[in-house]
């Protein structure tokens, strides 16, 4: 296949090796200093686009590739907000749109776990919620996106909650989660769930060892992207 890479960090580095182990060719790396190549480049032959940069040009990158129909895997974190128009743009163009907070597999099985603990404890009274996350200190956004995305599976299963909020920031109501946010060198990404009681407490966490499992992640599901329409997700993806 013919990627190109949106964001040449830390991220789309790895991303590239292993794209290119798997026999792919990367047409273009573009970073913040040569973003004008896009204005210049042939997307005929460009069957997918990775992109993994910072969250003030997530936006521009994903509509850059919807506009000319090139499917587009999408793991920047920090820009959720805007995310609607970007699942509008793709159905409107239908070309195939795929963002995930984290594409390790790992952290997949997590929030299936998470959920799953989520439902029980929504059974049983006494615990108190909270999420922690601890990433390097070049991370731009807190919470985490992997974060959010726990946060929202507890959400989903417990009546108690509504919202989460940055633990060093006052809840605006009583069925908020806590998230903390600690920045550590060199952490690739640890997220660990605790219910607290007097009695006793259960803790599941997930550690990334290094940046792999999510660029093999993203590599995968750009692989399998290309002639699918519309927003597509983990769930679309993933066999469980
Ligand atoms: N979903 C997932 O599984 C994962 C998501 N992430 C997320 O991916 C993003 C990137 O992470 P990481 O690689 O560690 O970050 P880095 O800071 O290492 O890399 C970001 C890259 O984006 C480039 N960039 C900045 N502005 C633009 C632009 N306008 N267009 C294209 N590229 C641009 C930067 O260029 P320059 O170097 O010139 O500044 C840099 O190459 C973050 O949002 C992070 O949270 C990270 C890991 C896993
Ligand atoms: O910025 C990172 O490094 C990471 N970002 C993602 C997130 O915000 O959840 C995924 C992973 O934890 C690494």
């Amino acid at each position: 296949m013919n990627i190109i890479l949106l964001g040449y960090g830390k991220m789309g580095k790895i991303i590239g090796e292993i794209a290119e182990s798997r026999g792919h060719q990367i047409l273009l790396k573009i970073d913040e200093n040569n973003r004008e190549l896009l204005d210049s480049i042939d997307p005929k032959p460009i069957d997918v686009a990775i992109e993994f940069s910072q969250p003030e040009a997530a936006v521009s990158n994903i509509s850059w590739c919807l506009n000319h129909g090139i499917p587009v895997v999408s793991g920047t974190t920090g820009w959720l907000d805007q995310k609607p128009q970007m699942d509008q743009l793709a159905e409107e163009k239908q070309t195939g749109f795929f963002y995930a907070s984290n594409f390790s597999i790992g952290v997949n099985v997590f929030f299936k776990v998470n959920e799953y603990l989520a439902k029980l404890m929504n059974e049983v009274s006494g615990y108190e919620v909270s999420i922690e996350e601890i990433h390097h200190t070049a991370k731009k956004d807190a919470p985490s996106g992997t974060a959010i995305t726990l946060a929202e599976g507890i959400i989903k299963n417990q009546q108690a909650f509504t919202a989460w909020h940055l633990s060093d920031q006052a809840s605006e109501n009583g069925q908020s989660i806590p998230i903390s946010s600690k920045r550590i060198d060199p952490a690739p990404g640890t997220h660990i769930i605790r219910y607290q009681s007097e009695i006793d407490d259960i803790e599941i966490s997930h550690t990334a060892h290094s940046r792999q499992g999510f660029a093999l992640g993203a590599v995968l599901v750009a692989e399998w992207l290309p002639g699918k329409k519309g927003v597509l997700t983990m769930n679309d993806f993933l066999s469980f």
